[in-house]
């Protein structure tokens, strides 16, 4: 494997950090972000065999994407375990470093670098994707990446990775907790040192899996759902009666007092962040049927 601090000497970069960009540099951690495409049972079943992780990975790898290449630390990590990887990098320094590295690979058919922002290039039909994300979009690059239904492996502010994975009745339970698990079963299955970055980033960061999965509720427009719930946690202190009625500049509801009489009343006591995400669906569901949505 190439070496992460070599690479970035070749590059004749530093990372800066206005840009997003922190370059992975601990081996170990570089290691083990394409394992986590597989399942926890597959790790474990892997661990008790001792067999080298990068030889043995048990996924589907047929075509990885990786969103903020870098100086490749990770690409080339993941052309180990890829029968294909396609790498977005918005820095044309880099991108162009990134086409000399790797010219070999990118000659064999087996890497592609895209040179642009990943929240507007066209992206290629992966598998699985595993990145390091520029954490001033992450957000964005994850709700653009979630409704691929693809598993991903995806590098964030520690402190974003757990309102992701938050149960209700948490502090850290939110709007983006219940989108995120309306793709995917999230597990957060690292934490991050500053210190496997160059340059170190203000804060920790967390590695999470997302395994895609349909939701065990039914909604009939997606749209209006997550606007529901976003509307719903725009209010967290309020009760979902007075929420729904608060909020009307963004459900867009013609007739929230209509929603609020048909509703089960056990629900409109609660406040958002004691709401499962099969509630908010019942709720967003009634309110289209009764609520009058204008522009739905
Ligand atoms: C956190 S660094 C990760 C670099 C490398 N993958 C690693 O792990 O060392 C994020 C990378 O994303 C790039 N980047 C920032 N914003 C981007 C965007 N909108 N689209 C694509 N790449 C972006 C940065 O230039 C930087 O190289």
């Amino acid at each position: 494997m190439r070496d992460p601090d070599d690479l970035i000497a070749r590059a004749g970069v530093r990372g800066d950090p206005d840009h997003d960009q922190h370059f992975l540099v601990d081996d170990r951690v570089l290691d083990r972000l394409p394992t986590y495409l597989e399942s926890e049972a597959q790790r474990a079943s892997r661990d008790a065999s001792g067999s080298d992780p990068l030889d043995e990975i048990d996924a589907e790898t047929s075509h990885v994407l990786e969103i903020g290449g870098g100086t490749g630390a990770l690409t080339d990590r993941l052309l180990a375990v890829a029968d294909e990887v396609t790498v977005v990098e918005r820095d044309r320094v880099l991108a162009a470093f990134l086409r000399e590295e790797f010219r070999e690979e990118i000659d064999a058919g087996r890497l592609t670098v895209i040179e642009g922002d990943a929240l507007e290039v066209e992206l290629p039909d992966f598998s699985a994707s595993v990145s390091n994300l520029p954490y001033g979009v992450s957000s964005e690059i994850t709700f653009r990446l979630l409704p691929e239904k693809r598993p991903l492996v995806l590098m964030f502010q520690q402190e974003f990775a757990e309102r992701m994975v938050a149960e209700p009745g948490t502090s850290e339970y939110g709007r983006l907790s219940v989108s995120t698990q309306h793709y995917a079963e999230p597990e957060l299955v690292e934490t991050i040192p500053k210190e496997a970055f160059s340059p170190p980033p203000a804060v920790q960061s967390a590695v999470v899996r997302l395994e895609p999965r349909d939701p065990d509720y039914a909604v009939d427009d997606e749209d209006f759902f997550l606007r529901f719930v976003k509307a719903m946690f725009t209010q967290r202190r309020k009760t979902i009666r007075n929420a729904i009625r608060n909020t009307t500049h963004i459900t867009n509801l013609g007739a929230p007092d209509a929603v609020v009489e048909a509703a089960d009343d056990e629900l409109l006591q609660k406040r958002a962040d004691a709401m499962t995400p099969s509630e908010f669906a019942e709720l967003a569901t009634l309110a289209l049927a009764v609520g009058e949505p204008e522009g739905d």
